[in-house]
């Protein structure tokens, strides 16, 4: 048996879960509006997609988990395999409603009403258009005939559902009088969820807002129903035609992940939400999704449809938290809301991030290099930001490791510390043993050392003939060139006195290039404390 919705005057309020008692969408706060996720129905509909039945079933528990009010599993009657999805995510996925879409014919809603028997909460939704355009050249029925099937249907799935949506497909391109008659005409078959699809993404945010008010005030018994909205991206305005539709009283999004959907897709679910909540002062609505799943759930959408989110997306891209420009650095290192109206942490993102590029400045650059362990004083900045800036105009992309070689490069040329001896023996059982000279501002250093290897071995007598304690965190070796005389390069990272250090080095025979790599290391250490020490004197 199927719980009944209870009808008060001002709100409907609808059912409770039989088996987890939460309570489902009918129960309409004025204030809240809930997300139906169509991302494995109309997000499917995007071209070159396809997705398993376990691939869904993990998706679909990801965005139960989000907190989406509603789940669109899949259309049941279009395939065996989308029939299965369906009915296996109705059996597994609990705490939020399920739904199945069908055409206003009997066969689609029995197969719907059967693969969605084991959801905890079921909702059918069905569908017909309502444009003149639709009707002549699609369905070719006259607005009677369509009347006539929408009553029909109703009748048919009465008491199979624990509720039933009705959606006029192409709403927004139906003449207004015939639209709200039909919708009239669906609540008392028994619709309480009525869905206005832009389904063309036709329209324009005040135009669409208006279409809204104009079905408040003139469906016959509306005020028993969620209005619901379904925007498509056709003209880039889903996102604000959904939020104009929200202010004019819809309370049901229909929505998907990274914004997946039949040809331009659908509004995005992340869009919606951070708008929503983000601009709470405009639309005082309250929102139930843990945002801070956004960036996972967008990853695993991404990774498991193979539809690759692009940088500049709003709040999933990889760049919709990164800062590129001097003067956005600037202030958002002083300050992150001069150029943050969400925090990344809010989205799931990693913290914001300061990309250095063509276009970056002094404050970003200096503290990067702090941030990478250099202790650089004010007089070095303006020759180093100089070869910095040369350098960005001539790459796309600046790496850390560009940034450490022109600190390298700088240090190559006031070297406090010099190799003056090194000399190393190993045996085939890795046995080694290392001696080195070192020229050092407190003068001439040596010392020897075994080790397990000759890089150990000579890392180790450099370390006694300097006399600190400066541990090895980090060592890394390639080819720069191929060939027997192949070029090794040697890039590692030492720590001294809590901070890290790098040193990069190339040379034919890997193990001076070790020790050459360390001995800049232990330069960068010098470099940075006397400049230190410059700086306190001046
Ligand atoms: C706006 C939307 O996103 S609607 C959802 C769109 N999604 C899909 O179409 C994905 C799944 N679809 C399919 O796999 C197939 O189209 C099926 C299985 C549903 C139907 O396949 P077929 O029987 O081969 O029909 P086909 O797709 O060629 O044409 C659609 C038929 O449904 C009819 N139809 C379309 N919408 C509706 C509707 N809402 N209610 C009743 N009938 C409808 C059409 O008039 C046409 O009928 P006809 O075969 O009698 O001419
Ligand atoms: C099935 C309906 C709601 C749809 O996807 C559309 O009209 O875009
Ligand atoms: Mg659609």
């Amino acid at each position: 048996m199927k719980d009944k919705v209870a009808v008060k005057d001002d709100v409907t309020v609808g059912v409770v879960s039989r088996t987890t008692g939460h309570t489902t969408q009918n129960e309409t706060s004025k204030d809240k509006v809930y997300f139906f996720d169509t991302t494995l129905r109309d997000g499917e509909q995007s071209p070159g997609v396809s997705l398993q039945t376990p691939e869904k079933i993990e998706i679909a528990q990801s965005l139960a988990r989000m907190g989406v009010d509603v789940i669109e599993a899949g259309f049941p009657a279009a395939s065996p395999g989308d029939f299965e999805a369906v009915a296996a995510i109705a059996n597994t996925v609990k705490g939020c409603t399920v739904a199945g879409l069908a055409r206003a014919n009997k066969a689609d809603i029995e197969k719907t009403a059967e693969a969605l028997a084991g959801a905890e909460h079921s909702r059918l939704h069905v569908f017909i258009a309502t444009s003149d355009i639709h009707l002549e050249y699609k369905l070719k029925k006259t607005r009677e005939e369509v009347i006539e099937t929408v009553k029909d249907c109703l009748a048919f799935a009465a008491g199979k559902f624990d509720e039933i949506e009705f959606s006029a497909e192409d709403a927004s391109r139906t003449d207004m009088d015939y639209l709200s008659e039909v919708f009239s005409v669906a609540i008392e078959g028994g619709a309480t969820i009525l869905n206005v699809p832009d389904t063309v993404g036709y329209m324009t945010p005040m135009e669409f807002a208006g279409k809204i008010r104009y079905l408040k005030e003139h469906v016959r018994g509306i005020e028993k129903a969620i209005i619901s909205v379904h925007c498509h991206d056709d003209l880039g305005m889903a996102n604000a035609n959904t939020l104009a539709a929200i202010e004019a009283g819809a309370r049901q999004v229909e929505c998907t992940v990274n914004g997946l959907g039949e040809r331009a897709g659908n509004v995005g679910i992340e869009e919606v939400v951070m708008a929503l909540k983000t601009r709470r002062d405009i639309y005082g609505v309250d929102v139930d999704i843990d945002t801070k799943q956004f960036t996972r759930v967008s990853h695993l959408v991404s990774r498991l449809t193979g539809m690759v989110v692009p940088p500049n997306k709003a709040i999933v891209g990889a760049n919709a938290f990164a800062h590129e420009s001097g003067i956005h650095q600037h202030g958002v290192l002083s300050n992150p809301t001069t150029y943050e109206i969400m925090t990344p942490e809010s989205v799931g993102a990693e913290k914001s991030a300061i990309v250095l590029g063509k276009h970056s400045g002094k404050h970003a650059f200096v503290d990067h290099l702090v941030r990478l362990g250099f202790t650089v004083d004010d007089s070095k900045i303006p020759d180093l930001f100089t070869k910095f800036k040369s350098l960005a105009d001539r790459k796309k992309q600046i790496f850390d490791e560009d940034i450490i070689a022109l600190v390298m490069d700088m240090i190559d040329h006031e070297k406090a510390v010099e190799v003056v001896h090194h000399h190393y023996h190993s045996d085939e059982q890795g046995y080694a043993y290392a001696d080195v000279r070192l020229k050092t501002p407190e003068g001439i250093r040596e010392d020897a050392a075994v080790g397990d290897g000759a890089v150990d071995a000579s890392l180790k007598a450099a370390e006694r003939a300097l006399g600190k304690p400066i541990s090895l965190k980090d060592f890394q070796v390639r080819a720069v060139t191929s060939g027997k005389d192949a070029l090794g390069e040697v890039m590692l990272k030492v720590e001294y006195e809590g901070k890290l250090y790098h040193g990069r080095a190339i040379h034919t025979d890997i193990i001076t290039s070790s020790v050459n790599a360390y001995v800049n290391a232990i330069n960068s250490i010098y470099f940075a404390k006397a400049i230190t020490t410059n700086a306190e004197e001046a």
